[in-house]
Protein backbone atom coordinates (compact mmCIF):
# COMPACT_ATOMS: atom_id res chain seq x y z
CA UNK A 1 0.00 0.00 0.00
CA UNK A 2 1.51 3.73 -0.74
CA UNK A 3 2.43 5.55 1.97
CA UNK A 4 1.22 9.59 2.86
CA UNK A 5 4.95 10.51 2.62
CA UNK A 6 5.78 8.49 -0.93
CA UNK A 7 5.78 11.24 -3.95
CA UNK A 8 3.86 9.64 -5.93
CA UNK A 9 0.48 9.29 -3.79
CA UNK A 10 1.29 13.04 -2.86
CA UNK A 11 0.71 13.83 -6.48
CA UNK A 12 -1.92 11.67 -7.12
CA UNK A 13 -3.25 13.41 -4.04
CA UNK A 14 -2.83 16.65 -5.33
CA UNK A 15 -4.39 15.77 -8.69
CA UNK A 16 -7.33 14.51 -7.48
CA UNK A 17 -8.51 16.96 -4.95
CA UNK A 18 -7.05 20.25 -6.15
CA UNK A 19 -9.02 20.58 -9.14
CA UNK A 20 -12.11 19.85 -7.06
CA UNK A 21 -11.34 22.36 -4.71
CA UNK A 22 -10.49 25.16 -7.37
CA UNK A 23 -13.96 24.23 -9.37
CA UNK A 24 -15.44 24.32 -6.25
CA UNK A 25 -14.12 27.78 -5.75
CA UNK A 26 -15.16 29.40 -9.22
CA UNK A 27 -18.66 28.63 -8.72
CA UNK A 28 -19.20 28.85 -5.12
CA UNK A 29 -20.44 32.11 -3.74
CA UNK A 30 -19.73 31.41 0.12
CA UNK A 31 -15.81 31.89 -1.58
CA UNK A 32 -16.03 33.95 -4.23
CA UNK A 33 -15.81 37.89 -3.78
CA UNK A 34 -18.88 40.07 -2.50
CA UNK A 35 -21.71 39.82 -5.84
CA UNK A 36 -22.35 43.03 -7.11
CA UNK A 37 -25.46 43.52 -5.91
CA UNK A 38 -23.39 44.09 -2.35
CA UNK A 39 -20.95 46.20 -4.66
CA UNK A 40 -19.83 49.86 -3.06
CA UNK A 41 -21.76 51.33 -5.99
CA UNK A 42 -24.97 49.72 -5.37
CA UNK A 43 -24.92 50.91 -1.44
CA UNK A 44 -24.11 54.47 -2.29
CA UNK A 45 -27.93 54.67 -2.03
CA UNK A 46 -27.52 54.02 1.45
CA UNK A 47 -26.46 56.75 4.38
CA UNK A 48 -22.57 56.60 5.23
CA UNK A 49 -23.53 55.25 8.65
CA UNK A 50 -25.90 52.07 7.19
CA UNK A 51 -22.61 51.08 4.83
CA UNK A 52 -20.37 51.31 8.26
CA UNK A 53 -23.00 49.20 10.04
CA UNK A 54 -23.40 46.24 7.55
CA UNK A 55 -19.10 46.21 7.04
CA UNK A 56 -19.07 44.78 10.54
CA UNK A 57 -22.42 42.99 10.79
CA UNK A 58 -22.09 39.36 11.93
CA UNK A 59 -25.73 37.13 10.79
CA UNK A 60 -27.00 34.32 12.10
CA UNK A 61 -26.83 31.84 15.49
CA UNK A 62 -23.32 31.78 17.79
CA UNK A 63 -22.53 28.73 19.39
CA UNK A 64 -20.61 30.24 22.38
CA UNK A 65 -18.40 28.02 24.70
CA UNK A 66 -17.66 28.46 27.74
CA UNK A 67 -20.13 31.17 27.64
CA UNK A 68 -20.62 32.58 30.72
CA UNK A 69 -16.84 33.49 31.46
CA UNK A 70 -15.49 36.94 31.44
CA UNK A 71 -14.05 37.28 27.61
CA UNK A 72 -17.22 35.10 26.27
CA UNK A 73 -19.57 37.47 28.04
CA UNK A 74 -17.96 40.57 26.53
CA UNK A 75 -18.16 38.81 23.08
CA UNK A 76 -22.10 37.57 23.29
CA UNK A 77 -22.78 41.33 23.81
CA UNK A 78 -20.70 42.80 21.10
CA UNK A 79 -22.42 40.08 18.84
CA UNK A 80 -25.90 40.82 19.93
CA UNK A 81 -25.00 44.71 19.25
CA UNK A 82 -23.76 43.93 15.53
CA UNK A 83 -26.60 41.67 14.66
CA UNK A 84 -26.68 38.26 15.72
CA UNK A 85 -29.87 36.52 15.69
CA UNK A 86 -29.33 33.73 18.14
CA UNK A 87 -26.68 33.15 21.10
CA UNK A 88 -26.27 29.38 22.37
CA UNK A 89 -23.99 29.81 25.61
CA UNK A 90 -22.59 26.31 26.40
CA UNK A 91 -20.90 25.93 29.84
CA UNK A 92 -20.55 23.82 32.86
CA UNK A 93 -23.83 23.41 35.32
CA UNK A 94 -21.70 25.37 38.26
CA UNK A 95 -20.75 28.26 35.92
CA UNK A 96 -24.16 28.32 34.35
CA UNK A 97 -25.39 28.76 37.66
CA UNK A 98 -23.66 31.50 39.17
CA UNK A 99 -24.28 33.60 35.75
CA UNK A 100 -28.01 33.60 35.54
CA UNK A 101 -28.22 37.07 36.19
CA UNK A 102 -25.73 38.17 33.17
CA UNK A 103 -27.78 36.08 31.22
CA UNK A 104 -30.97 37.77 32.32
CA UNK A 105 -29.38 40.98 31.36
CA UNK A 106 -28.37 40.19 27.82
CA UNK A 107 -32.33 38.61 27.71
CA UNK A 108 -33.59 42.52 29.08
CA UNK A 109 -31.53 44.37 26.95
CA UNK A 110 -31.77 41.88 23.51
CA UNK A 111 -35.81 40.82 24.01
CA UNK A 112 -36.56 39.98 20.72
CA UNK A 113 -33.11 37.89 19.98
CA UNK A 114 -32.89 33.73 21.27
CA UNK A 115 -30.60 33.50 23.81
CA UNK A 116 -30.71 29.92 25.48
CA UNK A 117 -28.06 27.78 27.80
CA UNK A 118 -27.14 24.14 27.20
CA UNK A 119 -24.91 22.40 30.07
CA UNK A 120 -21.70 20.99 28.41
CA UNK A 121 -19.07 20.01 29.35
CA UNK A 122 -16.80 20.67 26.17
CA UNK A 123 -14.22 17.58 26.86
CA UNK A 124 -17.23 15.66 26.56
CA UNK A 125 -17.47 14.49 23.14
CA UNK A 126 -20.99 13.40 22.52
CA UNK A 127 -22.39 16.00 25.12
CA UNK A 128 -21.03 18.27 22.65
CA UNK A 129 -22.31 16.39 19.82
CA UNK A 130 -25.97 16.36 21.12
CA UNK A 131 -25.92 19.77 21.95
CA UNK A 132 -24.99 20.84 18.60
CA UNK A 133 -27.69 18.85 17.09
CA UNK A 134 -30.36 20.70 19.78
CA UNK A 135 -28.76 24.32 18.91
CA UNK A 136 -29.78 22.91 15.50
CA UNK A 137 -32.86 22.03 16.00
CA UNK A 138 -33.57 25.10 18.15
CA UNK A 139 -32.19 27.81 16.17
CA UNK A 140 -32.47 26.28 12.78
CA UNK A 141 -28.75 26.77 11.63
CA UNK A 142 -25.39 27.48 13.33
CA UNK A 143 -23.24 29.91 11.40
CA UNK A 144 -20.60 30.96 14.28
CA UNK A 145 -18.80 29.45 16.88
CA UNK A 146 -16.28 30.91 19.38
CA UNK A 147 -14.32 28.92 21.52
CA UNK A 148 -13.68 30.52 24.80
CA UNK A 149 -13.87 27.68 27.44
CA UNK A 150 -10.89 27.35 28.78
CA UNK A 151 -8.56 26.61 31.83
CA UNK A 152 -5.29 28.25 32.85
CA UNK A 153 -2.30 25.95 35.23
CA UNK A 154 0.75 26.90 36.81
CA UNK A 155 3.22 24.50 37.96
CA UNK A 156 7.20 23.73 37.89
CA UNK A 157 7.29 21.48 34.87
CA UNK A 158 9.49 19.08 37.14
CA UNK A 159 6.70 18.79 39.72
CA UNK A 160 3.79 18.97 37.26
CA UNK A 161 2.07 16.02 37.75
CA UNK A 162 0.02 13.89 34.60
CA UNK A 163 -3.75 14.78 36.08
CA UNK A 164 -2.87 18.77 35.58
CA UNK A 165 -1.13 18.75 31.92
CA UNK A 166 -4.48 16.43 31.33
CA UNK A 167 -6.93 19.04 32.89
CA UNK A 168 -5.43 21.73 30.81
CA UNK A 169 -5.23 19.80 27.40
CA UNK A 170 -8.58 18.90 27.84
CA UNK A 171 -10.29 21.62 28.36
CA UNK A 172 -8.35 23.97 25.66
CA UNK A 173 -7.23 21.67 22.83
CA UNK A 174 -9.57 18.55 22.88
CA UNK A 175 -12.34 20.56 23.84
CA UNK A 176 -12.03 23.17 21.40
CA UNK A 177 -11.79 20.38 19.11
CA UNK A 178 -14.80 18.41 19.86
CA UNK A 179 -16.66 21.77 19.57
CA UNK A 180 -14.89 22.51 16.17
CA UNK A 181 -15.59 19.65 14.63
CA UNK A 182 -19.12 19.06 15.77
CA UNK A 183 -20.53 22.65 14.67
CA UNK A 184 -18.30 22.55 11.46
CA UNK A 185 -20.09 18.99 10.25
CA UNK A 186 -23.09 20.98 10.61
CA UNK A 187 -21.99 24.13 8.70
CA UNK A 188 -20.90 21.97 5.73
CA UNK A 189 -24.44 19.68 6.21
CA UNK A 190 -25.85 23.33 5.87
CA UNK A 191 -23.79 24.65 3.50
CA UNK A 192 -24.25 27.91 4.48
CA UNK A 193 -20.70 28.35 5.42
CA UNK A 194 -19.60 30.04 8.82
CA UNK A 195 -17.32 31.13 11.02
CA UNK A 196 -15.11 29.49 13.84
CA UNK A 197 -13.23 31.55 16.17
CA UNK A 198 -10.74 30.17 18.65
CA UNK A 199 -9.56 31.94 21.72
CA UNK A 200 -5.61 30.82 21.58
CA UNK A 201 -3.37 33.41 23.94
CA UNK A 202 0.27 35.38 23.47
CA UNK A 203 1.01 32.13 25.47
CA UNK A 204 0.56 30.38 22.47
CA UNK A 205 3.24 32.19 20.70
CA UNK A 206 5.92 32.99 23.46
CA UNK A 207 6.97 31.73 26.87
CA UNK A 208 4.85 33.45 29.71
CA UNK A 209 6.80 34.97 32.21
CA UNK A 210 6.89 34.83 35.05
CA UNK A 211 4.80 31.99 35.79
CA UNK A 212 5.65 28.37 34.80
CA UNK A 213 3.11 27.34 32.54
CA UNK A 214 4.12 24.48 30.14
CA UNK A 215 0.83 23.08 29.89
CA UNK A 216 -1.10 25.86 29.45
CA UNK A 217 1.66 27.40 26.59
CA UNK A 218 1.50 24.38 25.09
CA UNK A 219 -2.12 24.12 24.94
CA UNK A 220 -2.08 27.31 23.18
CA UNK A 221 0.21 26.82 20.65
CA UNK A 222 -1.73 23.78 19.93
CA UNK A 223 -5.35 26.05 19.74
CA UNK A 224 -3.11 27.84 17.19
CA UNK A 225 -2.29 25.28 14.96
CA UNK A 226 -5.75 23.64 15.28
CA UNK A 227 -7.26 27.09 14.03
CA UNK A 228 -5.02 27.18 10.82
CA UNK A 229 -5.64 23.07 9.93
CA UNK A 230 -9.46 23.94 10.21
CA UNK A 231 -8.73 26.98 8.07
CA UNK A 232 -7.04 24.90 5.23
CA UNK A 233 -9.21 21.94 5.17
CA UNK A 234 -12.76 23.55 5.30
CA UNK A 235 -12.52 26.94 3.39
CA UNK A 236 -14.21 25.31 0.21
CA UNK A 237 -17.00 24.90 2.76
CA UNK A 238 -17.35 29.01 3.09
CA UNK A 239 -16.21 28.11 6.50
CA UNK A 240 -13.60 30.52 7.84
CA UNK A 241 -11.79 29.51 11.01
CA UNK A 242 -9.46 32.12 13.01
CA UNK A 243 -8.30 32.83 16.54
CA UNK A 244 -7.56 36.05 18.76
CA UNK A 245 -4.39 35.91 20.96
CA UNK A 246 -5.02 37.87 23.70
CA UNK A 247 -2.67 38.78 26.25
CA UNK A 248 -3.25 40.03 30.17
CA UNK A 249 -6.67 40.29 30.37
CA UNK A 250 -7.65 41.88 34.15
CA UNK A 251 -10.56 38.79 34.45
CA UNK A 252 -10.56 35.80 37.01
CA UNK A 253 -8.37 33.67 35.20
CA UNK A 254 -5.59 36.45 36.20
CA UNK A 255 -6.34 36.32 40.15
CA UNK A 256 -5.37 32.78 40.85
CA UNK A 257 -3.32 31.99 44.28
CA UNK A 258 0.64 33.59 43.49
CA UNK A 259 -0.24 36.22 40.86
CA UNK A 260 -0.59 39.10 41.92
CA UNK A 261 3.23 39.39 42.23
CA UNK A 262 2.95 38.48 38.19
CA UNK A 263 0.15 40.80 37.35
CA UNK A 264 2.70 43.88 38.62
CA UNK A 265 5.55 42.00 36.25
CA UNK A 266 3.03 41.60 33.79
CA UNK A 267 1.52 45.38 33.39
CA UNK A 268 5.22 47.09 34.02
CA UNK A 269 6.40 44.82 30.81
CA UNK A 270 3.76 46.10 28.70
CA UNK A 271 4.31 48.74 26.56
CA UNK A 272 0.78 50.52 27.51
CA UNK A 273 1.43 49.27 31.27
CA UNK A 274 -1.75 47.89 31.88
CA UNK A 275 -3.32 44.94 31.62
CA UNK A 276 -6.02 44.14 29.30
CA UNK A 277 -10.02 44.91 29.59
CA UNK A 278 -12.43 42.78 27.69
CA UNK A 279 -13.79 45.13 25.92
CA UNK A 280 -10.99 45.59 24.14
CA UNK A 281 -11.39 42.16 22.48
CA UNK A 282 -14.21 43.27 20.81
CA UNK A 283 -13.25 44.53 17.95
CA UNK A 284 -10.65 41.86 16.73
CA UNK A 285 -13.90 39.31 17.43
CA UNK A 286 -16.30 41.16 15.67
CA UNK A 287 -13.82 41.67 12.14
CA UNK A 288 -13.33 37.72 12.67
CA UNK A 289 -16.98 36.78 12.72
CA UNK A 290 -18.40 39.34 10.01
CA UNK A 291 -18.99 37.71 7.06
CA UNK A 292 -18.35 41.02 5.46
CA UNK A 293 -15.35 42.85 7.64
CA UNK A 294 -13.79 39.40 7.76
CA UNK A 295 -14.94 37.66 3.88
CA UNK A 296 -11.04 37.26 2.85
CA UNK A 297 -9.89 36.29 6.63
CA UNK A 298 -9.24 32.97 6.96
CA UNK A 299 -6.24 31.07 9.15
CA UNK A 300 -5.45 34.40 10.85
CA UNK A 301 -4.67 34.93 14.35
CA UNK A 302 -4.74 38.17 15.95
CA UNK A 303 -3.08 39.56 18.54
CA UNK A 304 -4.32 42.18 21.13
CA UNK A 305 -2.21 42.42 24.60
CA UNK A 306 -1.15 45.74 24.29
CA UNK A 307 2.37 45.03 22.89
CA UNK A 308 2.99 42.50 25.22
CA UNK A 309 5.37 40.18 22.87
CA UNK A 310 6.69 42.53 21.58
CA UNK A 311 8.71 43.79 24.76
N1 LIG B 1 -7.94 36.22 30.72
C1 LIG B 1 -6.84 36.27 30.01
O1 LIG B 1 -5.91 37.04 30.26
C2 LIG B 1 -6.67 35.38 28.83
C3 LIG B 1 -5.56 35.58 28.00
C4 LIG B 1 -5.39 34.77 26.90
C5 LIG B 1 -6.29 33.78 26.62
N2 LIG B 1 -7.35 33.60 27.45
C6 LIG B 1 -8.28 32.53 27.13
O2 LIG B 1 -9.59 33.06 26.97
C7 LIG B 1 -10.56 32.10 27.33
C8 LIG B 1 -11.54 32.70 28.32
O3 LIG B 1 -10.82 33.18 29.43
P1 LIG B 1 -11.50 34.07 30.58
O4 LIG B 1 -10.46 34.99 31.11
O5 LIG B 1 -12.78 34.63 30.11
O6 LIG B 1 -11.69 32.98 31.70
P2 LIG B 1 -12.98 32.59 32.56
O7 LIG B 1 -12.46 31.67 33.61
O8 LIG B 1 -13.73 33.79 32.98
O9 LIG B 1 -13.87 31.77 31.51
C9 LIG B 1 -13.62 30.45 31.16
C10 LIG B 1 -14.94 29.76 30.97
O10 LIG B 1 -14.68 28.43 30.51
C11 LIG B 1 -15.58 27.58 31.17
N3 LIG B 1 -15.07 26.20 31.20
C12 LIG B 1 -14.01 25.72 31.86
N4 LIG B 1 -13.90 24.39 31.69
C13 LIG B 1 -14.93 24.04 30.88
C14 LIG B 1 -15.37 22.81 30.34
N5 LIG B 1 -14.74 21.66 30.60
N6 LIG B 1 -16.46 22.80 29.54
C15 LIG B 1 -17.12 23.96 29.28
N7 LIG B 1 -16.77 25.15 29.77
C16 LIG B 1 -15.67 25.19 30.56
C17 LIG B 1 -15.69 28.16 32.57
O11 LIG B 1 -16.84 27.67 33.26
C18 LIG B 1 -15.75 29.64 32.26
O12 LIG B 1 -17.07 30.08 32.06
C19 LIG B 1 -9.78 30.91 27.86
O13 LIG B 1 -9.63 29.97 26.81
C20 LIG B 1 -8.42 31.49 28.21
O14 LIG B 1 -7.39 30.55 28.16
C21 LIG B 1 -7.56 34.37 28.54
O1 LIG C 1 -0.66 34.58 28.41
C1 LIG C 1 -1.74 35.24 28.97
C2 LIG C 1 -2.87 34.33 29.26
O2 LIG C 1 -3.01 33.33 28.34
C3 LIG C 1 -3.19 33.88 30.60
O3 LIG C 1 -4.11 34.82 31.03
C4 LIG C 1 -2.20 33.73 31.67
O4 LIG C 1 -1.07 33.07 31.29
C5 LIG C 1 -2.84 33.04 32.83
O5 LIG C 1 -2.06 33.09 33.97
Amino acid sequence: MANDNDSSSRDDLVKRVLPQMQLSHASNPLTAPLQATDSPEMELELSASERARRRFAVDGTAVVTGGTGAIARSAIRALLEHGASGIAIFDVPASLGTSSSSIDAFKKDFPNIKILTYEVDVRNENRVREAVDQVKLDFGSIDMLLCFAGVVGSAHAADMQADDWRRVMDVNVTGSWFCAQAVGRCMITQQTGGSILFTASISGHRVNFPQPQVGYNASKAAVLQLARSLAAEWASYGIRVNSISPGYMDTILNEGEGLAAARTIWAERNPLGRMGDVEELSGAIILLCSRRAGRYITGADIVVDGGQIVF
